[in-house]
């Protein structure tokens, strides 16, 4: 008897465009969501947009509740999740970059609300997705959270967001590459669940990216939309496989580890990216295409070396030989690179 299943969790609007902040209302009301909105930021966001979205659910007759969270952590979840019930929300709105937009979903799905994207920052793709990625001590937990219900991508709004946000997604979408060949690899060595539809949507986000990047500009408008609409195909690629595999691997074990090792150093997509050129060797050998990777970050402007992700090289190093031990993910790092291996990849490819 065939009796395999599967769900698959999409937004039902999403909406990107020059000016569509203001339609964030009109999205939201199609979804037929009842009750108080509760719009959930991080200050920045809050002044760029978490405000202009509470004064229009203000203005149609809603009664609005916000809250502004500084960090992404659990605690942070715990906090929107307590704020939401002693207010008696009817759905949440997370507004700004990843963390803003992780704790909200994180917070909406367990109380079992709905939740609507409004990012703030085209700066990587758990925008659309329906996962949440929080460290927690030694470890980084990305967990299943609740998908958005509508997306809105004000397009005006992340090309004024500072540019190297920009870049940021731009190389999240880039390490899509070497997250395919980790996957596969996976499936092939491990039995890992592999989706055929899932693994092509990603590569092929990432290969209109790079098609694209000549028009990835700073102070072009359309560069945000280029850069949305790939993360976008990507959170979907993500909904498929109902995991985040499509989009990270080793390169994203990586900048996990990293962010333990060296917190706040530079930008989760731009670390991916230093990943993905040292793990596109790791898997294609140094005649490989991690020069066409590399040359692809350059091209957008993001980093390509450790400097400019201003780690040193002990860091890169320890983070590439402990990468493994973040999470239980198969991927080209196998048990673990020895430091003679590391040196090597890393200094091979130029990031030390
Ligand atoms: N769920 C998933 O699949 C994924 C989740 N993540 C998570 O997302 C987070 C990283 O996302 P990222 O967006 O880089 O981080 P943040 O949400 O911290 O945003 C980065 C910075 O940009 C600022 N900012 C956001 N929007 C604007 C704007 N329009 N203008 C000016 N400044 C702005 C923020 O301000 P302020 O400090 O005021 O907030 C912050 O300082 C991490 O927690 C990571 O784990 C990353 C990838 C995928
Ligand atoms: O960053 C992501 C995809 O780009 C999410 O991946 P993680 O599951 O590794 O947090
Ligand atoms: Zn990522």
């Amino acid at each position: 008897m065939f009796d395999k299943s599967t769900w698959i969790r999409l937004p039902r609007n999403v909406v990107v465009g020059h000016g569509v902040l203001s339609e964030t209302l009109d999205a939201v009301e199609e979804l037929h969501l009842t009750g108080r909105p509760l719009v959930v930021s991080s200050p920045t966001p809050h002044e760029v947009a978490g405000q202009r979205v509470i004064d229009q659910f203000a203005d149609a007759g809603y009664d609005p509740d916000h809250i502004i969270i500084e960090e992404a952590s659990f605690d942070a979840v715990q906090e929107v999740i307590a704020h939401a019930e002693e207010v008696d929300a009817g759905f949440l709105l997370g507004v700004g970059g990843g963390k803003a937009i992780d704790i909200t979903k994180m917070a909406a799905d367990h109380i079992g609300k709905g939740f609507v994207s409004v990012p703030t920052a085209a700066s990587h793709d758990g925008i659309v997705s329906g996962r949440g990625s929080v460290p927690e001590k030694d470890t980084r937990h990305s967990v299943a959270a609740e998908p958005p219900l509508a997306v809105v991508a004000d397009t005006e709004i992340l090309a004024q967001a500072p540019w190297r946000l920009t870049t940021a997604g731009c190389a999240d979408i880039i390490s899509n590459y070497t997250a395919v060949r980790d996957w596969e690899l996976a499936h092939r060595l491990k039995n890992v669940p592999y989706s055929e539809y899932a693994g092509a949507l990603s590569q092929m986000t990432a290969e209109m990216l790079v098609e694209n990047a000549d028009s990835i500009k700073r102070n072009l408008e359309e560069s945000s939309w280029i850069v949305v609409k790939a993360l976008v195909s990507s959170g979907v690629a993500m909904s498929i496989a109902g995991s985040s595999r499509p989009a990270s691997g080793a390169e994203h074990l990586f900048s996990h580890q990293l962010d333990r090792i060296a917190p706040g150093a530079a930008l989760h997509g731009h670390q991916v990216g230093v990943g993905a050129v040292m793990t596109e060797y790791l898997h294609t050998g140094p005649q490989g295409r991690w020069r066409d990777v590399r040359d692809a970050l350059a091209a957008i402007g993001a980093p390509t070396t450790a400097a400019e992700l201003d780690i040193d090289r002990d860091t890169v190093i320890e983070a590439l030989t402990t990468a493994h031990e973040i999470r239980d993910r198969y991927t080209i790092l196998g048990d673990g690179m020895s430091e003679e291996a590391a040196i090597e990849a890393a200094t091979v490819t130029g990031v030390v």
